[in-house]
């Protein structure tokens, strides 16, 4: 049945909700006193759940945030605010949330289409479970599928052009600066004084495929692993941090997971369809 745009906008933010609504029951609890909280827009519902457990329940918690956006997100719910850099060395958060821009089915994520994802990476990696909370959009079985704007790289300002260049050798098609937002002139901008890059490439098979092939970690067909190509995208002198969730999940390693130990999607018929590591 067509649905008109507004329709299906609706339907999309109904979907975060009900992802973020569900990833909240099942993964806060009521001990936990740690929790990280990602940015954009499908985090805001995973502040709306929280809050919404009210005073009481959250007055021992601390919420962490990923950038200014959450920073915001969380005092204007009246949440305790804390910062990873006054996490005592040695302590996780009990739990991360954060959006995604891509999931595939080994739980690999793109993240940074809001234009964070250093500071998310810290804090998803600082926590002993990591949560994604997306909407049906976001569900692909490879990376560079559906989410076609490239890999968001943050960058050095001044190494923007040499990125750039070694970019294109790695085999990305036409990597771009990302222009400001209207009303600013130039680059944008992220949260630690960095521009971002998009880069796209082919969609990535990931550890599952190269499982099943005799070629290991290039996978078939000579097309590259999320975790190669990650590896090499990485090591580019200039490089901050990479838009690229991947390697071992939060079940298979005790601390320094980049990838979710669950991602929550709301489904358009209304349902939320929740991947695990092991269930995928
Ligand atoms: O840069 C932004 C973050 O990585 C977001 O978590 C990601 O872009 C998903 O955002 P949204 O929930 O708005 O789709």
């Amino acid at each position: 049945m067509a649905t008109t745009a507004q329709e299906q906008a609706q339907l999309v933010e109904t979907s975060k909700r009900l992802a973020a609504f569900q990833a909240v029951k099942d993964y806060l609890r009521p001990e936990y006193t740690r929790v990280g909280i990602g940015s954009g827009s499908t985090v805001v519902y995973v502040v709306e759940a929280i809050a919404a457990l009210g005073h009481d329940a959250t007055a021992n918690m601390s919420f962490y945030p990923t950038g200014a956006q959450s920073e915001e997100l969380i005092e204007a719910a009246g949440l305790n605010l804390q910062y990873i850099s006054k996490l005592p060395a040695g302590k996780q958060l009990d739990v991360a949330f954060d959006g995604a821009d891509e999931v595939d089915d080994d739980l690999n994520l793109i993240k940074g289409g809001g234009a964070c994802l250093w500071q998310e990476k810290i804090v998803a990696a600082s926590a002993k479970q990591f949560v994604c909370v997306a909407d049906f959009r976001k569900l692909a079985p490879r990376l560079g599928t559906a989410w076609k704007k490239g890999i968001p790289i943050e960058v050095l300002p001044m190494a923007a052009p040499r990125v750039l260049d070694e970019l294109q050798r790695l085999g990305s098609q036409n990597p771009r600066i990302r222009p400001g937002l209207p009303g600013k002139a130039g680059a944008i901008v992220t949260d630690n004084g960095m521009w971002i890059i998009d880069a796209p490439f082919a969609p990535l098979l990931h550890a599952k495929d190269s499982e099943s092939s005799a070629e290991g970690g290039s996978g078939s067909n000579g097309r590259g692993t999320v975790d190669a190509l990650a590896d090499r995208l990485i090591k580019i002198p200039g490089v901050a941090e990479i838009g690229l969730f991947f390697g071992k999940n939060g079940l298979e390693v005790a601390s320094g997971a980049q990838k979710p130990v669950a991602a929550y999607f709301g489904m358009a018929d209304g349902t939320v369809q929740v991947k695990t590591p092991g269930g995928v």
